[in-house]
């Protein structure tokens, strides 16, 4: 028989213990598939004697996940540790160095670190594969690394975090709490370690720098993305949302401009009857725009344990069936040494529609006052509306405004103004609006 490709896995938490579960529960399937068996020889994890229902007997434990990195026991390692420094780094890099192929699912640590192990792993001839790093289970790097070629990429956008989808879809369709819906996407293994990077779009930016680097041949540049989370989106946008014919999604995207690349993440209003607003809970979709293809979008689970087991067990089968001394290809679709600087384009060029609601004091005047700083910033309203149930003291009111195409340069411009006129009793919601999709 041939031999079998040895694997060890460094992290076994809701990822790591559902690849090991799919690893043993799938190994004759498996096998049939790659020609030859995968088999765990080792692990590491922080503890020894937690019960994570898998069978750990067979495999060689090591406390230092370094340690195993470089062991001449395993062909694979695999990282599931998480974080973007620490042992995470240094493991991946140890395996890397020691001609291990690599795969990992750590968005964080490749945002930060990914351009330098691509480097080490061509350098080396070996894999980095991380399907999972990105929308969990939807083959969206692979799609973007080998269906694409030839390609020429827009735009890429869409839902990249599962967290935050599920928080927003409850939170609509079931009137609940952010709070209460982010304790339950915890237990469900759908957040990250700190929730913070879901629910303020740290996570959606490492994806979609990830995306951006495969998409336009750049250097990865998760610093330079606009961010701005979910934790500030209430009940009241949601409502306010589906009043005007929109639902609220986190998206990230990237653009090619004039001026460079666009890079952000934000909420956003999309139309209630585009197919962006129809994807639920912890789906994720990534729609990919080029110009031989057209117009892609691919939908899935997007976190969990089983939806990020299968991209990791992905990752590992095409390693199991690669053969001997051949030439992989580069992992950020081209050769890590040849990706580009990457040039950013301006925030305040970015144009579009935007969501604003004000809740002012209900004071004469204060309606001419808001409509003529948005004349005066240039900016054309498709409607302005004072909402009759606000919920608020009868002496505040909600004004909800909703912009033709305009500039965030005039928007920002408008509402500093709005602001500076003493109206507001809170701080302008602003929510910019893709009406394509
Ligand atoms: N949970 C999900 O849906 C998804 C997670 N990911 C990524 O997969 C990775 C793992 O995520 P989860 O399994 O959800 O996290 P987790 O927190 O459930 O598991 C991580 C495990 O690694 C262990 N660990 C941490 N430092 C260690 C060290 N120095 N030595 C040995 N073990 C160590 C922890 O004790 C923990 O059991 C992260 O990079 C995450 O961003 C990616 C896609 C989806
Ligand atoms: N925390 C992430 C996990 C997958 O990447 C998410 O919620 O999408
Ligand atoms: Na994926």
């Amino acid at each position: 028989m041939t031999e079998a490709l040895r694997v060890g896995i460094a992290g076994l938490g809701t990822v790591g213990a559902s690849v090991m579960r799919v690893l043993s529960d799938k190994a004759a399937e498996l096998q049939r598939q790659c020609g030859r068996p995968i088999s765990v020889t080792a692990v590491s994890a922080r503890s020894k004697g937690r019960d994570r229902g898998v069978d750990l007997s067979g495999a060689q434990w090591f406390d230092d996940p370094v340690a195993l990195a470089k062991t001449a026991d395993i062909d694979v390692f695999v990282e599931l540790m998480g974080g973007d420094e620490g042992p995470a780094r240094d493991a991946i890099k140890a395996a890397l160095e020691a001609g291990r192929h690599v795969v990992t699912a750590n968005k964080a640590l490749l945002a930060k670190h990914g351009v330098n192990l691509a480097e080490a792993a061509e350098k080396k001839g070996v894999l980095l594969n991380y399907e999972a790093a990105v929308a969990g289970g939807i083959p969206v790097i692979k799609t973007m690394r080998e269906a694409l070629a030839g390609n020429s990429v827009s735009r890429v956008f869409g839902i990249m975090n599962g967290t935050c989808n599920y928080i927003l879809t409850r939170m609509e369709a079931e009137g609940l709490s952010f709070e209460d819906c982010l304790a339950d996407a915890q237990r469900l293994g759908y957040a990250e370690a700190d929730p913070t990077f879901d629910i303020e779009g740290n996570d959606t930016a490492h994806k979609l720098s990830i995306l951006t680097s495969l998409a336009f041949g750049t250097k990865i540049a998760s610093e330079d993305i606009y961010l701005e989370g979910i934790s500030n989106i209430s009940q009241a946008d949601i409502r306010a949302a589906a009043s005007l014919g929109y639902r609220i999604k986190l998206l990230g995207v990237a653009v090619r401009t004039d001026s460079g690349i666009e890079q952000r993440v934000h909420p956003t209003m999309v139309p209630t009857q585009s197919v962006i607003a129809q994807v639920h809970g912890v789906t994720n979709a990534v729609a990919i725009q080029s110009d031989i293809l057209g117009d892609l979008l691919l939908v899935g689970p997007g976190a969990g344990g089983n939806a990020t087991a299968s991209a990791v067990i992905g990752d590992i089968a095409d390693i199991a069936k690669s053969q001997p001394g051949f030439q992989h290809g580069p992992v950020f679709g081209r050769p890590a040494k040849e990706l580009k600087p990457y040039k950013k384009a301006k925030m305040r060029s970015h144009a579009g529609g935007y969501f604003i609601r004000l809740t002012v004091h209900d004071r004469t005047g204060v309606f001419a006052a808001i409509a003529k700083r948005m004349a005066d910033a240039d900016i054309s309203l498709e409607s302005i509306v004072q909402q009759a149930d606000s919920g608020l003291d009868s002496d505040v009111k909600t004004v909800v405004l909703v912009t033709h195409e305009t500039t965030e340069a005039a928007v920002r411009r408008a509402v500093d103004g709005i602001t500076k006129d003493g109206h507001l009793t809170d701080k302008a919601q602003v929510i910019r609006i893709e009406r394509a999709e």
